[in-house]
Formats: C-alpha cells, structure tokens, sequence
C-alpha cells in the first residue's frame, strides 16, 4: 500500500484550499501512484473569526469540500482521508472539526469529529480557544482500507494516549493525524509525540500538517509543517520539511505483525482498574 501525505498552507479562502488540495492530489496521484491520501487538518479553511468559520463550514454530506474529495477519490479510484473539514452541527451553535473518509468509489466510509478541544496558551503568548467555536466529538472511529484499519484522530488529540490505545484496541493497524500543528509546540513536541503514539501503539503513523503563515485577521498563526509518517517500530520513513508538498512512502502491513510478535505489549498490557488496591 502506498500513502500520500499533503501538507498544505491552508488560509481563510475556503475555494482557494479547495483548488489547492484538489491540484495536490492531483499531483500526488500523477507523481506517486498512492492507494492513500491524506490532507492536514481544516484543509478547507484556516483562519478567520467565529462568524467566517460560520459561513464556511458544511452541513454534510453536503457542500463544496466533501464534493470536491468524493469526486476525486472516484476518479482517481483512491482512498481519501479528508484531513478536516468545518461541519455545520445539526443542532447547536458550535462547529465540528471533522475527518471525512472515501473509498475508491467515492463513497464516504467513515466520519471522525475532533474530540480534544485546543484550549491552550501557548508560551509565546498565543491564545487557542478552539472550544469557543467547535464542539467535540464522542466516538473512536475506525475504518476498513483494504486489508488493513485505519484509525482517525486530529492534531492534539496526538497528547492524548488514551485515544490510541482505544483505536489500537479496535484494531488500527494505522493511524492518520491531520494537523494544524502550531510552530511552537510543534519544534519541541510534534515528533516526539508521532513516535511515541506509534510506538505504544505498534501502528504505522501518518501525521499530514499545515505549514507556515495563515494570516488569521491581523495576526499570522504559524503552523509547524514537517507531515511525517513513522513505521511501527517508531522510525520515521518518511517526513517533509516546511514547504507545502507531498510526502510519500511505501508501507507493508506485515510489518506491524512483526512487531507485535517481536514486544507484544498488548498482550502485557496490567489492567489498572482491575489490579490496583483501593485506598
Ligand atoms: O498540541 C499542540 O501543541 C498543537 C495542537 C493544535 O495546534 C491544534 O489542535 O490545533
């Protein structure tokens, strides 16, 4: 199986991303021949006040994003992981950060919903209080790709290990994070924290992001870039620097049973609700 990575400079003018992921696909699928290709995180739309994301969010299956993915995965006969996409909630005045899966026949096979909200201040100052306009989701999602499960989780789910070993419990054998990841955070922990999750997870680990400046009403928000995908073993084999792009690489799922044969953690995994003494 071959997966593609795009790393993008999404910014607040939703049909220019929506051209910029399409062409990126296209020249994946033209350069690389991949079974699987993933976006970053809010692919369609970075930036803007609370009243942008508004306007620019989807109600799905409806809108222009989903469109575009779905009618490019068909095309192309690919797998599309759709990194996220704004979605209008059903009821309620808060968005979802939302993943959106196609198979080869452009039928959507899976929807993840950013579960941890980035409340945070970052130590150069900057405010993140994604929980203001995007509520979160409640349920681990996994999905068939061929013979093999893909597990879904977004940005900083990736400091969250409970989620992962929920996905890895259910059967991912990999793991897609669309991120947005921020430069700060992103030069001391993105790698790190990828190898770490593949690592505990024995998964091969495939981590899309956004890159550079996306101006957000006068101010730039800088994203960290470096999309990698690291194997089961936790090597990275595949990572990009900070320019928008493609990265690529070759994965053999045998790899993942050697592993766990090799340490099989799971299988020595104490189970501290039911050993631990009560005090
Ligand atoms: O966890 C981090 O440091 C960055 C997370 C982030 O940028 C996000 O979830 O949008």
């Amino acid at each position: 199986m071959k997966v593609s990575l795009i790393q993008m400079n999404s910014v607040s003018d939703k049909s220019a991303n929506i051209e910029a992921a399409a062409r990126l696909i296209e020249r994946a699928v033209a350069e690389e021949g991949p079974d699987w290709v993933s976006l970053p995180e809010c692919f369609d739309f970075l930036g803007g006040d609370r009243a942008a994301k508004f306007e620019a969010a989807e109600k799905l299956p409806d809108g222009p994003a989903y469109a575009a993915m779905q009618a490019l995965a068909s095309r192309h006969k690919i797998f599309i992981h759709a990194g996220s996409i704004l979605e209008k909630p059903e009821q309620g005045d808060r968005l979802h950060n939302t993943t959106v899966v196609f198979d080869r026949g452009g039928t959507e096979i899976a929807r993840y919903r950013k579960i941890h909200m980035f409340d945070v201040t970052t130590p150069d100052g900057a405010q993140y209080r994604e929980s203001n306009s995007f509520a979160p989701g409640e349920a681990v999602v996994t999905y068939p790709c061929e013979d093999m499960i893909v597990g879904c989780s977004i940005c900083y789910d990736l400091r969250f290990p409970d989620l992962f070993q929920a996905l890895a419990a259910r059967g991912a054998q990999m793991i897609a994070l669309p991120a947005a990841f921020t430069q700060q955070t992103g030069k001391d922990h993105w790698e790190v924290l990828c190898r770490a999750r593949a690592i505990e997870t024995q998964t091969f680990f495939c981590a899309p992001a956004q890159t550079g400046a996306h101006v957000v009403g006068n101010e730039k928000r800088l994203t960290y870039g470096h999309s990698l995908v690291v194997d089961p073993w936790g090597h990275v084999i595949a990572k990009a620097s900070d320019g928008v792009g493609i990265v690529s690489t070759r994965i053999d799922l045998s790899q993942v049973d050697r592993v766990r044969r090799q340490i099989p953690v799971a299988q020595h995994k104490v189970r501290f609700d039911l050993s631990a003494p009560e005090h």
